[in-house]
């Protein structure tokens, strides 16, 4: 009998954790690092992660550890699922330990503050690996639904076929079904606009802007989204795709999604402070907006919507004042 997949998880937030079960699911040994020891340690008293997915029952072949070392002894798969802006300075400590041959894979939906890069190029950047190994998951995977093993598509993306059919395998479950994809700059980008897009819709939804302005704002934040890509050389088909539309309709109807959420809370009136206060995960795209408008205007593209995020959120905008801007725009083509 053939050993079992070895994978590490480096962060037992709530997709790290579920995504693990997804890979315990699929026949993977998973050892989960998380910064608590105590957290570590109720993983493996109570088979639950009683502060990201309380009640979820998590399966044997999963255990968690603080040790780094630990986790990412023998991994083929390395796993990182800590906020965007932190992962440099995570990695930078894990690169010694990683094991030779490991395939690191970001579930990561974010661009880096300042170097505008995407999650992958910091992986690069920091752990010194070709891109042949680096992968990404992505798509439409709120991790509580993930966690109750209800149904969902994926993308694996990876520049090497060969490699993102290994993830592919390591991860397909009855209720998780990855697809592959060789575009990893589009499937990164589809996913970290997708929580820009997805506070935009949720502001819209707090304002009580009703239905047709939730339609126009996804519409229209797939077509800012696609022009971005073009710009950096991702394949346009990539953005009808689970990554791209796929997640952005998840994530802009779902109460469970983060960035929807702290969206409709800001929409409501609640201040900035007020709304991270009410916070409890990560809801990347408060950061990532600023890097995207920044990763847009390095590449001369137009991105509206982005914009009037970054104008509310951090720019103190008021949203009334935005919406009359953003319907006050010159009249155009929808294809320009
Ligand atoms: N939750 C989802 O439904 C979901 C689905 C797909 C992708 N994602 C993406 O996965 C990534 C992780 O999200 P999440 O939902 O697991 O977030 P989370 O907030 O639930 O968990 C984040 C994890 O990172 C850890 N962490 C926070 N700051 C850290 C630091 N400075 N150093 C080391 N670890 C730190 C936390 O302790 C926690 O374990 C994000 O980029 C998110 O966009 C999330
Ligand atoms: O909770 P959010 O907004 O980070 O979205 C979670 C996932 O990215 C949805 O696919």
């Amino acid at each position: 009998m053939s050993k079992p997949v070895k994978a590490a998880v480096f962060g037992t937030g709530s997709w790290g954790t579920a995504f693990g079960m997804v890979l315990a699911d699929a026949g993977c040994d998973v050892t989960l690092w998380g910064r608590r020891g105590e957290l570590a340690a109720a993983v493996n008293s109570t088979r639950t992660n009683p502060d990201y997915l309380p009640g979820v029952e998590l399966p044997e072949n999963l255990r968690a550890t603080s040790d780094p070392a630990e986790a990412a002894a023998d991994a083929d798969f390395t796993v990182l699922a800590v906020p965007s802006q932190t992962l440099r300075g995570n990695l930078a400590e894990w690169v010694p330990l990683l094991a030779p041959e490991t395939v690191l894979v970001s579930l990561m939906k974010g661009v880096e503050l300042g170097s505008t890069m995407r999650m992958s190029e910091v992986i690069e950047d920091v752990a010194k690996v070709g891109a042949d190994r680096i992968a990404v998951v992505t798509g439409p995977n709120l991790a509580r639904e993930i966690a109750a093993r209800m149904p969902a598509a994926a993308v694996v993306a990876c520049r090497s076929e060969a490699v993102a059919q290994r993830l592919q395998s390591a991860c397909h479950t009855p209720y998780f079904r990855p697809y592959t994809n060789t575009d990893v700059v589009g499937c990164e980008l589809g996913g970290a606009v997708k929580n820009v897009i997805g506070l935009a819709v949720g502001i819209a939804d707090g304002m009580g802007l009703g239905d047709n302005a939730k339609g126009s704002l996804i519409t229209r934040g797939l077509a800012e989204t696609t022009r971005l890509g073009l710009a950096m050389g991702a394949d346009p088909m990539t953005f009808s795709g689970l990554a791209g539309l796929g997640d952005l309709v998840a994530t802009c109807s779902s109460p469970l999604s983060r960035n929807h959420t702290f969206g409709i809370n800001l929409g409501k009136g609640m201040t900035l402070q007020e709304t991270i206060s009410v916070t409890k995960q990560t809801a990347e795209g408060v950061k990532s907006c600023e890097s995207v408008l920044d990763l847009a205007r390095r590449h001369g593209v137009d991105m509206p919507i982005t914009e009037t995020v970054v104008g509310i959120v951090h720019e103190g905008k008021p949203p009334v004042v935005a919406l009359k801007e953003l319907m006050g725009r010159s009249a155009k083509s929808e294809r320009r």
